[in-house]
C-alpha cells in the first residue's frame, strides 16, 4: 500500500453463512473452484477414466502420437500420456495434501497458544520457526531424500514441516492482537475457560485467513513438490507430474509437446489455487447481508400500522413483545419516511453459537431529515451501537439485520449487494467513531489517511486530494494543518485525532453522519470543543446527523430531536424539548432522573473527632 490504510472503522471481516454462494457468484471463484473440482474428481477416478495401466510401457508405441485410444499420445517409454496425467495427479495432488495436513497440524495449534498465551512457548516456538524459515528448502529435501529414502510421501512429510511457519505466523499474529481485544477480556471476566475462550472468540477470527493461507500454500507445495521431482530427487517409479516434466525435458529436442501436458496440468491447478484464494478472500471480507427479498417478505408479513401525525399515543411496534412506543408526533412515528435516513421495523439478530439466533434490536423505527441532528440516547447495551452499524452496513461477525428496512438518501440498504453499500460509504453516510486514536493506523501519516480514500472514492489527482486534506484540517480548527498533516498519530492530541476523523469524515461531502459517541474518549473542554464543531459543520453544510450518546447534556446541547432505546426497543421519541422537559416514558423520567446536575453537592469533608488531634 502506498498511502496509508483510509480512515474508516475497524472492522473484522470474517466468515459468514453464505460464503460458498458468495464466492460462487464470484466469476473467477466459480472458474477456478470449477476447474480444481473438475482436476480433483478426474484424479480421483482415474482408474475408471484411464485408457491404460499406469505401470505399462510399449516401448513399440515409443513418442506415438494421439490416436482413439489414447488421445495424448505416448511417452518416450511408450507409457500412454493421458493415464500418467491422471495417476500422476493423484500423487502430486496427494502430496500436497500430505503437506498440508502436517502444515495445519503444527502451524494452527502452535500458532494459537504462542499467540494466546505469550510466555515461554511462544518465544520458543517463535525461535524454532525463524530456524526453519532460516532453512533452504531445497538443500533440507536433498539431504532428506538421502537420509530417509526416495519416497515422495516422506519428502511430502518434510515439506509440510517447512510450510509449518506459514500457518504458526498467521494464525499467531491474528491471535496476539486478538487476545487484547475487549471482549476477550470480558470473556475471561465471566469466567469462560480459555479453550472455550479461545474456541469461541479467537478460532472464528482465524478461519478465514487459514482458508486463504491452505489455498496458497497447496499451490506452493504442489510447485515444490513438482520441482523435486522435475530435479529427479523424487521417487522415480512413481507417476507425478513433475517427474514427467522431468522425462519430457530429457527428450525435449525429439518431442517438446510432451512438455505441454504435465505443464498444464500444473499450472492450471496451482493457477486455479491462487485465483481460488483470491476469491475466498472477497467472499469471506463481502459483509452482505440477507438478501432483501427475503426480508421484504418478512416484512410484509409484519408491517408496522401506521401511527397518526401529531399523536402522542402508544403503538406497539412487531417484534416488540408488547412494548409500547411513547411518540411525540415526529415523521418517524408518523409513518411518513424522512429522505435521508428512514428506518422501518429494524431488527438484529446475532448468530448463537450453540445455533439460533439472539435479536438485540427489536423493530426500530427512526428517522433523520437532511439538517437535523438526531440524538439516539440509551443505557449501555440498549442497542444504538447495533442500530448505527446497520445503518452503516458493518455490523459484526455473526450479526445480521434480520428484519425491517433502512433508506440512506431514499436507497434500501438492506440487502443491498456490499460492493454498493461500499460506494455510499463515506459519500453518502459518514462514520465518527468513539475512539479517535485507535481508529488511526499508527504506521502512516495523518495526511496519507486522508488523502488515499478521496483519490479512492473522488478520483481526484494526489494533489488535488492534498489540497483537499490540508483544507478540511483547517476546517476542523487544526491550527497548523501542514504540521498536522505530516504527523503520525502518535504524534497528535486525542483531541486532535478526532477532529482529524472528523475530517476524514466530511472529505467525500457525506449528506448523514453517523456519530457514535463521537466525544466519550475526551476531557471536558475538548468536548465541547469537538460538539461545537460538530455543530458547525452540520450547519455550513447542512448535513443530517445520527449522534449515538449517553450523555443527555449532548443531547440537550446539539440535538434537535432525540429517540431514547431500552433493551433494544426505542421507548420515547420526540424533540429534543418534548423529550428532555416532558418526558412521557419511565424510563426516559428514570434516564433523567440519574443525572447529578440537581443532585445536592457533598458536604465539605471534614476531621472525625478522633483525627483531630
Ligand atoms: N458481537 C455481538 N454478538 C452478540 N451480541 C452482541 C454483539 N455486539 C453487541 N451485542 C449485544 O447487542 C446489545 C446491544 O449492544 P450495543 O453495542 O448496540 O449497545 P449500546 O447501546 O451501543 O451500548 P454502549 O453504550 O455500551 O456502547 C447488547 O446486549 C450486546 O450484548
Amino acid at each position: 500500500m502506498s498511502e496509508g490504510a483510509p480512515i474508516a472503522p475497524a472492522v473484522p471481516a470474517a466468515p459468514r453463512t453464505g460464503t460458498v454462494r458468495r464466492l460462487l457468484r464470484h466469476p473467477l471463484g466459480l472458474a477456478s473452484a470449477a476447474v480444481l473440482a473438475a482436476i480433483v474428481l478426474a484424479v480421483l477416478f482415474a482408474p475408471a477414466l484411464s485408457p491404460a495401466d499406469p505401470g505399462v510401457s510399449s516401448l513399440r508405441d515409443a513418442f506415438g502420437g494421439p490416436s482413439a485410444g489414447h488421445p495424448l499420445g505416448f511417452d518416450s517409454a511408450g507409457r500412454d500420456i493421458l493415464t500418467r496425467l491422471l495417476y500422476g495427479g493423484r500423487n502430486t495432488l496427494g502430496g500436497a495434501v500430505i503437506a498440508l495436513s502436517v502444515a495445519l497440524a503444527l502451524g494452527v495449534p502452535g500458532g494459537l497458544l504462542a499467540g494466546y498465551y505469550g510466555g515461554w512457548f511462544d518465544s520458543a516456538a517463535s525461535w524454532i520457526v525463524n530456524l526453519v524459515m532460516a532453512l533452504p528448502a531445497m538443500v533440507v529435501l536433498l539431504a532428506s531424500r538421502a537420509i530417509l529414502g526416495p519416497t515422495v510421501w516422506v519428502l511430502m512429510v518434510v515439506l509440510g514441516f517447512l510450510v509449518t511457519p506459514a500457518f504458526f505466523r498467521l494464525v499467531r499474529g491474528i491471535v496476539a492482537s486478538v487476545r487484547n481485544e475487549l471482549y476477550v477480556d470480558a470473556a475471561k471476566v465471566s469466567g469462560l475457560r480459555d479453550p472455550r475462550i479461545v474456541v469461541r472468540h479467537v478460532l472464528i477470527v482465524v478461519r478465514a485467513p487459514i482458508i486463504i493461507q491452505v489455498a496458497l500454500v497447496s499451490g506452493i507445495a504442489i510447485g515444490l513438490q513438482a520441482g523435486l521431482e522435475f530435479l529427479g530427487i523424487g521417487s522415480g517409479d512413481t507417476p507425478t507430474w513433475g517427474a514427467m516434466l522431468n522425462e519430457a525435458f530429457k527428450n525435449i529436442q525429439r518431442a517438446p509437446s510432451l512438455m505441454l501436458w504435465p505443464g498444464l496440468a500444473l499450472g492450471l491447478t496451482s493457477g486455479a489455487l491462487v485465483l481460488l484464494a483470491a476469491a475466498l478472500r472477497d467472499a469471506l471480507e463481502d459483509r452482505g447481508t440477507a438478501p432483501a427479498s427475503r426480508r421484504r417478505s418478512r416484512r410484509a408479513a409484519s408491517a408496522t400500522p401506521a401511527i397518526p401525525a401529531g399523536s402522542a399515543v402508544s403503538a406497539v411496534s412487531p417484534g416488540t413483545g408488547g412494548t409500547p412506543q411513547v411518540t411525540n408526533g415526529t415523521p418517524a412515528d408518523a409513518g411518513e419516511r424522512a429522505g435521508l435516513l428512514s428506518v422501518r421495523d429494524l431488527a438484529v439478530s446475532y448468530v448463537l453459537p450453540g445455533g439460533g439466533t439472539r435479536e438485540v434490536v427489536h423493530g426500530v423505527d427512526l428517522d433523520v431529515r437532511a439538517g437535523e441532528i438526531v440524538g439516539l440516547v440509551g443505557e449501555s447495551g440498549s442497542g444504538k451501537t447495533q442500530t448505527a452499524f446497520s445503518i452503516l452496513g458493518i455490523l459484526p461477525e455473526g450479526g445480521r439485520v434480520s428484519r425491517g428496512s433502512v433508506t440512506v438518501g431514499g436507497e434500501e440498504i438492506v440487502g443491498m449487494p456490499e460492493r454498493r453499500h461500499r460506494a455510499l460509504r463515506g459519500s453518502v453516510v459518514a462514520y465518527v467513531p468513539q475512539e479517535p486514536m485507535s481508529n488511526l493506523d499508527p504506521a502512516f501519516t495523518v495526511g496519507s489517511q486522508l488523502v488515499e480514500p478521496m483519490r479512492h472514492k473522488l478520483r481526484i489527482s494526489r494533489a488535488e486530494a492534498v489540497r483537499r486534506a490540508l483544507d478540511l484540517l483547517s476546517q476542523v480548527e487544526i491550527a497548523d494543518p501542514r504540521r498536522t498533516f505530516d504527523s503520525y498519530p502518535h504524534e497528535i492530541s486525542g483531541g486532535m485525532a478526532q477532529r482529524v476523523l472528523i475530517a476524514g469524515a466530511m472529505s467525500c461531502d457525506p449528506e448523514l453522519l453517523v456519530a457514535d459517541e463521537p466525544t466519550t474518549a475526551l476531557d471536558v473542554m475538548v468536548q465541547a470543543e469537538v460538539l461545537g464543531l460538530l455543530r458547525r459543520l452540520q450547519r455550513e453544510r447542512g448535513l443530517g446527523v445520527l449522534l449515538v450518546t449517553h450523555n443527555l447534556g449532548v443531547v440537550a446541547d446539539l440535538c434537535d430531536r432525540v429517540a431514547v432505546m431500552r433493551q433494544g426497543r426505542i421507548v420515547e421519541t420526540g424533540t429534543a424539548e418534548q423529550v428532555l422537559h416532558a418526558p412521557r416514558d419511565p424510563y426516559t423520567r428514570k434516564l433523567l432522573g440519574a443525572v447529578l446536575d440537581d443532585a445536592p453537592a457533598r458536604r465539605p469533608w471534614q476531621p472525625s473527632n478522633a483525627e483531630v488531634v
